[in-house]
Parts: structure tokens; sequence; C-alpha cells
């Protein structure tokens, strides 16, 4: 029998804030988690990627925030900046007509701001470890009221040496609380430190044979360095994605692909940690807006990013381990649609695909790479079906007369294939310079909680972001009132 919404008692602000945001009916882990959560039990939910895990917490988090309480009850923790506001979005959506007030609170954003904004008493905080800290110690941002709070992404915060961050922050929250911890990857060991935080947690670990999503067809290509960037062009113009991301394995590698990308046509820009969170945040948005076609993307866009019509993924690196390979390739295939992810894989990086095909349960299938040949041919295709659809559908007796004008000189087929020249892009020679990155080895999960690789995060400096601290509180910001099935919605 399926669950509703219905069946699980929610006040009737929340299925009018549900049912607005176009839910049709309860993912398998908000069916499951959603009753554990409301009766303030511990959880450890384990789903996999675009499953809406978000909702799953922040569902019955909001029901239970009490509107005649002015403290904070709810601090939600996500490793990076675009997350927590990603997520408090959700939140703001989901209490829409409860009027609850969600702040979120990262680093690289003006401090003051953000002090006065939790000055106008927010029910939820939604933050980053590292400027969560900062504003502990400035005694800005008291949680003794806290009642619930979640570690979206928490392997990952683990993973990245924020232990003693979160530890920290732990420890500013009542022990009377309800810890709820979320991930599409829960590796055992980091699930043992995750347990030392909780009281009996039920772990929901949502049946499904593959740590994937069917929905993502997944590919890998033999492809030497050398020949990686003109395979993802060929790649691009073949499969001519609506939106892509192309993950690199370095910043440098980030910065000098995007580069090379706009250097041969594509509308493509970079985002890493070393970009400041203007410029992070201006890139995401005009990728969200379709403004930018190719986000090019360290793993810090790798966790929890949630853009509708991002139809492919391209490990230009190999991604080091399998958990980054899962949250990678989730970017695409999200709530029912459809996408692809394709790995590229130097001769000596086999194994690590071998590694990943036996933790996720799912094997890639192998692509050729496109010849040159293959990439033009389907250029001219592209650019007969767009001739076939102006002839189908648009006015052309304008331009008649200049036709027959041509035509008095040339034959036919030599004029349409002029213009098919016209539309076609030919390759591209324009000189790029792309740095050799030495081949991927498997990083066990022991060497990275050493390396505090992402501590980039919590810088603790008030640098000027360019956005607001605001809330998500009682802007009348509507949203669409179509409907989103859970379930298969594009195939
Ligand atoms: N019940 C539902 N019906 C339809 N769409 C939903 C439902 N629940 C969530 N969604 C939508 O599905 C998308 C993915 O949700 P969400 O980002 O929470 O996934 P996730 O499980 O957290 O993925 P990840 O592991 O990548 O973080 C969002 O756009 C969300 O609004
Ligand atoms: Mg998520």
């Amino acid at each position: 029998m399926t669950i509703t919404f219905q069946d699980l008692n929610l006040s009737s602000a929340l299925m009018q804030s549900i049912s607005k945001m176009g839910f049709e009916e309860p993912s398998p882990i908000q069916a499951q988690t959603i009753p554990l959560g409301l009766q303030n039990k511990d959880v450890i939910g384990q789903a996999q990627t675009g499953t809406g895990k978000t909702a799953a917490f922040g569902i019955p988090l909001i029901e239970k925030i009490d509107m005649k309480n002015e403290n904070i009850q709810a601090l939600v923790v996500a490793p990076t900046r675009e997350l927590a506001i990603q997520v408090s979005e959700e939140l703001y959506k989901i209490g829409y007509h409860k009027r609850s007030r969600v702040l979120p609170i990262y680093g690289g954003q003006d401090i003051n701001r953000q002090i006065r904004a939790l000055k106008k008493n927010p029910h939820i905080i939604v933050g980053t470890p590292g400027r969560l800290i900062d504003h502990i110690n400035r005694k800005t941002l008291k949680l003794g009221s806290v009642h619930t709070i979640v570690l979206d992404e928490a392997d990952e915060m683990l993973n990245m040496g924020f232990i003693e961050d979160i530890e920290a922050i732990l420890s500013n929250v009542p022990k009377e609380r309800q810890t709820l911890l979320f991930s599409a990857t829960m590796p055992d060991p980091i699930r043992r430190i995750a347990e030392k935080f909780m009281v009996n947690p039920e772990l929901v670990k949502v049946k499904a044979k593959e740590m994937t999503v069917p929905n993502i067809t997944q590919y890998y290509l033999d492809v030497h360095e050398k020949k990686k960037f003109d395979v993802l062009t060929r790649l691009l113009d073949i499969q001519s994605p609506e939106l892509a991301i192309v993950f690199g394995r370095t910043k440098r590698r980030v910065d000098e692909l995007s580069e090379a990308l706009t250097l041969r046509g594509y509308t493509a820009e970079g985002i890493h940690g070393d970009l400041t969170q203007a410029k992070r945040m201006s890139t995401l948005r005009k990728f969200k807006e379709g403004a930018i076609e190719v986000l090019v993307a360290t793993d810090v866009a790798a966790r929890g990013l949630d853009i509708s019509g991002v139809t492919h993924v391209y490990n230009f690196d190999v991604p080091q381990d399998p958990e980054s390979y899962v949250h990678r390739i989730g970017r695409t295939g999200r709530a029912g649609k459809t996408g692809m992810a394709m790995t590229f894989v130097t001769p000596r990086e086999m194994d690590i695909v071998k590694n990943i095909e036996r933790t996720t349960k799912k094997k890639m299938d192998r692509m050729k790479p496109p010849t040159l040949d293959e990439a033009i041919e389907s250029q001219q295709q592209l650019a007969s079906e767009k001739l076939r659809s102006t002839i189908e559908n648009e006015n052309l007796e304008f331009y008649k007369r200049t036709a027959e004008n041509l035509l008095e000189e040339f034959d036919a087929q030599t004029v349409l294939a002029a213009a098919i020249k016209l539309m076609t892009k030919e390759p591209n020679t324009a000189n790029v310079k792309l740095t050799d990155e030495p081949p991927a080895f498997s990083k066990s999960h022991k060497n990275r909680s050493s390396n505090n690789r992402r501590r980039g995060d919590s810088q603790r400096s008030s640098g000027g972001g360019a956005n607001k601290g605001r809330f998500y509180g009682q802007k009348s910001k509507s949203g669409g009132n179509s409907k989103r099935r859970y379930s298969n919605s594009n195939k």
C-alpha cells in the first residue's frame, strides 16, 4: 500500500505548502522517516540522490516548530554554502503557510548582516560548520532552545575533518534533543562515529539494490589524458545536453577547463572553493537560469545541489572514491527524471572504476569515445533537424525571393550545403591550455579524515559577500502550483 501525505497526520499549514510545492505523494525515504521525525526519534537516513531527503527531515522539523516560541528551535548543518542556501530555501517553502522563519548562515557573507538577521528571531538556522562556530564564539548564536539538529551530508562533514566543529556545535545544543543524519552514502566507519552523537538511532535505509538511481545511465570511456578535452567537446556536441556539469579534480583544472571551453565557443563557467562567495553564487544562478550551459566544478558542487535541467554529468577526472562518484552523478536524474553520466578513465585508473562498481553494485557501460567525423555528422544532423522544423513551423515568404535569386545562380544542393555549413559548428582549433593531471589513486577514509582539505569553508573572515542575510520568512514569494510527481515524471 502506498502511503499518502494525508496518512502522515500533518497540520493543514504543512499540507497546503506541500501541495503548493507540487508534491503528490511522499518519496520512500519521506514515508519512512517523517513519522519517526514526528516522534522525536534519532534517525540515520540513507537514500539515493535526488529522492527528497531534504523534505524527509524538513517536514517533521517544521511541523515541530512552536510559533509562540521566539527562540531558535532547529539547526541544520550542511557542508557547503550553496547547499546551506538551497536547504534553507526548501525549508522556507515547506514552512511557507506556517510562516516559520529560516535563516541561512554561511562563510563568505558579511557577518554583521548575519548578526542583525539573527536578532530577528529566526526559528530555524541552516549553516556551514565554520561560520556556525564563529557565531557561537561571538555569542551571537544561542542554541539553548534547539530541540532538533540535522546533519545533512553527515558522512561528508565527518570525512572532511569537520568532526571537531560538529562536536563543538553539538556541545552547545541541549542533550535532550533529536539528532538526524542524512546522506546518500554512509560508509560504516563514518556511521559509527556519527552514532556517538545519537541515542538509539533508527537506521532507515531505503531498500535499493544499487546505491545509484536507475534513471541515470552510467558510462565510462577509456581516454588518454591528452585526448580528454577533445572527447569532452565532441560529446557535448553530440549529446547536446540541456545543462551539463563537468567535474574536475583540482581548482586549477576547473579554471583551465572553463577557460578552454569558453575559447571553443561553449558558455561555461567554473565553481570551486577559492572563488569569492559572490562569484560562486552568481555562477550558480546563471547556470540555474540557463545562461551558462556547462558548469565546471570541483567536488564542492557534488553534494546535495538540486538543479533541475541537469541532463548530463561528465567526470572529466575520475572521482577519488565511490562516495564522491555517487554524489557527482546524482546531480542528474533527480526526482524521477532521467540523466546520463560519463566518466573518463585513463589507462592506469581502471581499478578505481572497478572499486566504484563494487561499492555502487552497478556496472557502468563502456562507451567508445566519438570520432571527429561522428561529431561533425551529428552537428549536421542537428542542423538538418533545425531546417526541417523551420520549414514546418515558420512563415518563410519573406525569404523566398532571396532563395530564388541564389537558385538562379547555383544548384539547389550547393545552396543548401552552404546553409548547413553555416549552421554547423565545425572543428574549432583554438589553442587551449590544460595542464596534465597525474592518474588518480583510491583514497581510503582514514586518509581523507586526516587531511582537512575542505576546511576552506570555515574561513573565519567576514569578507563582504554580495548577499544579504535574509529570512525566507514571510516574503510573498510564490512558487508555481504545477504538480511534481516523485516518480517517473519525464519518462
Ligand atoms: N514527494 C516529492 N514529490 C515530488 N518531488 C519531490 C518530492 N520530495 C522532494 N521532491 C523534489 O525532489 C528534488 C530532490 O530532492 P532533494 O534535494 O531533497 O534530494 P536528496 O535526496 O536530498 O538528494 P541528494 O542526495 O543529492 O542531496 C527537489 O527538487 C525536491 O523539491
Ligand atoms: Mg540532499
